[in-house]
C-alpha cells in the first residue's frame, strides 16, 4: 500500500541477502549461434571492463564521444557531483527504456549517497513494474533496497486533467458566457467565444497532464519537509508529449492569458453591477486559479531550461527510426532551450565471437544506426553512454543497481 512520505520512513530498509543473490542471473545476451545464454554477473561485469580497457570486438562498439567529460572526470562524477538539487528529465522514443535508464539513475544516486526522488509522469507509468513494487496512488513511497532515501512517485494525470477542468470550467465555459449575456456584457462574451474555450476545455491541451504533473512536483518540492531531496529523476512520456509540454506555456499565454487580460474588465463591470444587486461574486476564483495554473506552467517551463540544475537525457536505441526521432527531439528541445548533454543508446548487442544470422543482421543494423548517430549534426555533440542489451527483464532494486552500474560509469 502506498505510504505518504515522513521523515520517519526515511531509513528505507537494505535488501536481504537472498535477493542480492538474484543478480547472478542478471547478464547480458551472448550470442552463439546454437543458444542466447545467461551470463553469471561475474562474467557480465568482466566484459563491460573489457569493453572499455581493450579493442572493441565489433565496430557498433566503436563509437565516440564526440564530447567527452574533463580528463579524469566519468559521466557518473558529473551528475553525483554536489549537493545542491538536480534534476534530471529521461526522454525518448515510446518503449526504448527509458523508465529502466530513470530508475537505474535513481537507484544510483541513492546509492551514492544522494537522497533520491524517482518521478514518473508518463500517463502509461511502469515504474511499479521496472522496481516491481506498488508504487501507485499519487504519493511518495519509500523504494525498498538502496543505501540512502528513495523514493517513488506515480503521478495521476487524468486527475491532473480534472484539476485543470474545474479551473477553467467557471470561467470560460458557457456558464460564463450567459452570466456576462444576463449583464449586458455581450461583446466581452463574443470575445470570449472567439477563443474557442470550449474546445480547449473538452480536449486540454496536449501535454498539459505532463506539465501539470511536474508543476505538482516542483511544488511540493519547494517545500521544508521535502528539501532533503538532492536529486530528482524524471521518467517523462513519449517524445510527442515531451515538446508538447515545452510549447504549453505559449499555447496557454495565447489562449488563457486573452482570458485574464479580459479579467479586469470582467471585473469592473460586474463590482458595479454587484454593488446594485447585492450578489455573491465567485468567478473571479477561477480567473485566480487560471493565472495560478498559467505561473505553473512557465515554472515548468523554467525548470526545463535551467541548465545549473536540470539536465534532459535523451534515450534512444541503435535503430534508424529511433535515431531519427531522437535527432528531431535534440533540435526541438535546443529550439526551446532545455540543456542536453548525453545520449543513451540502449539495448546494444553485446560483442560475441559467432553470430547466429539473426544476431548478425542485428548487429548490422545496429552498426548502421550508431554510424547515423556519429554523423547527424544534432546527436554527434552529444557524450554518447552505451548500454547493452541484457538477456533478462530489468525488474527490482538489485537488476537495477547492475543496470545502472553498467550505464553510468
Ligand atoms: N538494456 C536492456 N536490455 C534488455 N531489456 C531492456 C533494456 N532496457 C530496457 N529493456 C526492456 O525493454 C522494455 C521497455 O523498457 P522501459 O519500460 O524501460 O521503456 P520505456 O521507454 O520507459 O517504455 P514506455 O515508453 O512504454 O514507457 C522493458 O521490458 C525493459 O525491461
Amino acid at each position: 500500500m502506498a505510504t505518504r512520505l515522513v521523515p520517519s520512513t526515511f531509513s528505507a530498509p537494505l535488501h536481504s541477502l537472498a535477493s542480492r543473490s538474484s543478480m547472478a542471473m542478471v547478464g547480458l545476451v551472448s550470442c552463439s549461434p546454437k543458444t542466447l545464454t545467461p551470463f553469471s554477473l561475474t562474467k557480465s561485469i568482466n566484459f563491460i571492463s573489457l569493453s572499455t580497457t581493450r579493442k572493441p570486438l565489433t565496430k557498433s562498439l566503436q563509437v565516440r564521444s564526440v564530447s567527452t567529460p574533463a580528463e579524469g572526470v566519468t559521466v557518473f562524477d558529473d551528475m553525483v557531483s554536489g549537493t545542491k538539487r538536480k534534476y534530471y528529465m529521461l526522454g525518448g522514443k515510446g518503449g526504448v527504456g527509458k523508465t529502466s535508464c530513470a530508475a537505474s539513475l535513481a537507484v544510483k544516486f541513492a546509492n551514492s549517497g544522494h537522497p533520491t526522488l524517482v518521478v514518473s509522469t508518463d500517463p502509461a507509468h511502469s515504474l511499479s513494474d521496472s522496481f516491481a513494487q506498488d508504487l501507485t496512488g499519487g504519493t511518495l513511497v519509500p523504494v525498498e533496497g538502496p543505501e540512502s532515501p528513495l523514493f517513488a512517485l506515480e503521478i495521476n494525470p487524468e486527475k491532473a486533467r480534472e484539476e485543470f477542468r474545474s479551473a477553467t470550467q467557471k470561467n470560460g465555459g458557457t456558464g460564463v458566457q450567459d452570466f456576462m449575456n444576463g449583464m449586458g456584457l455581450g461583446m466581452l462574451a463574443d470575445q470570449l467565444g472567439e477563443l474557442k474555450l470550449g474546445e480547449l476545455l473538452e480536449t486540454p491541451p496536449p501535454g498539459l497532464d505532463e506539465a501539470m504533473a511536474i508543476s505538482k512536483v516542483i511544488q511540493f518540492l519547494e517545500s521544508q519537509e521535502y528539501n532533503m531531496f538532492t536529486r530528482i529523476v524524471f521518467d517523462t512520456a513519449p517524445t510527442g508529449h515531451t515538446l508538447r509540454l515545452l510549447s504549453l506555456p505559449d499555447f496557454l499565454d495565447a489562449s488563457i492569458g486573452k482570458i485574464l487580460k479580459l479579467r479586469q474588465k470582467i471585473a469592473s463591470a460586474t463590482s458595479a453591477i454587484k454593488s446594485v444587486f447585492g450578489q455573491e461574486e465567485t468567478r473571479m476564483d477561477a480567473a485566480d486559479k487560471l493565472e495560478k495554473l498559467r505561473e505553473r506552467m512557465v515554472k515548468v517551463r523554467e525548470l526545463f531550461r535551467d541548465t545549473d540544475s536540470t539536465e534532459f537525457v535523451i534515450v534512444t536505441i541503435p535503430t534508424v527510426m529511433a535515431v531519427s526521432e531522437s535527432s528531431r527531439l535534440r533540435a526541438s528541445l535546443k529550439k526551446e532551450h532545455v540543456p542536453v548533454k548525453r545520449l543513451i543508446v540502449n539495448q546494444i548487442l553485446p560483442p560475441s565471437a559467432s553470430d547466429c544470422k539473426f544476431c548478425a543482421m542485428k548487429r548490422k543494423d545496429q552498426s548502421r544506426a550508431l554510424d547515423m548517430i556519429r554523423d547527424d549534426t544534432e546527436l554527434s555533440s552529444l557524450e554518447l553512454i552505451q548500454a547493452p542489451l541484457v538477456d533478462v527483464e530489468i525488474r527490482g532494486v538489485p537488476a537495477l543497481k547492475f543496470l545502472g552500474d553498467i550505464i553510468w560509469k
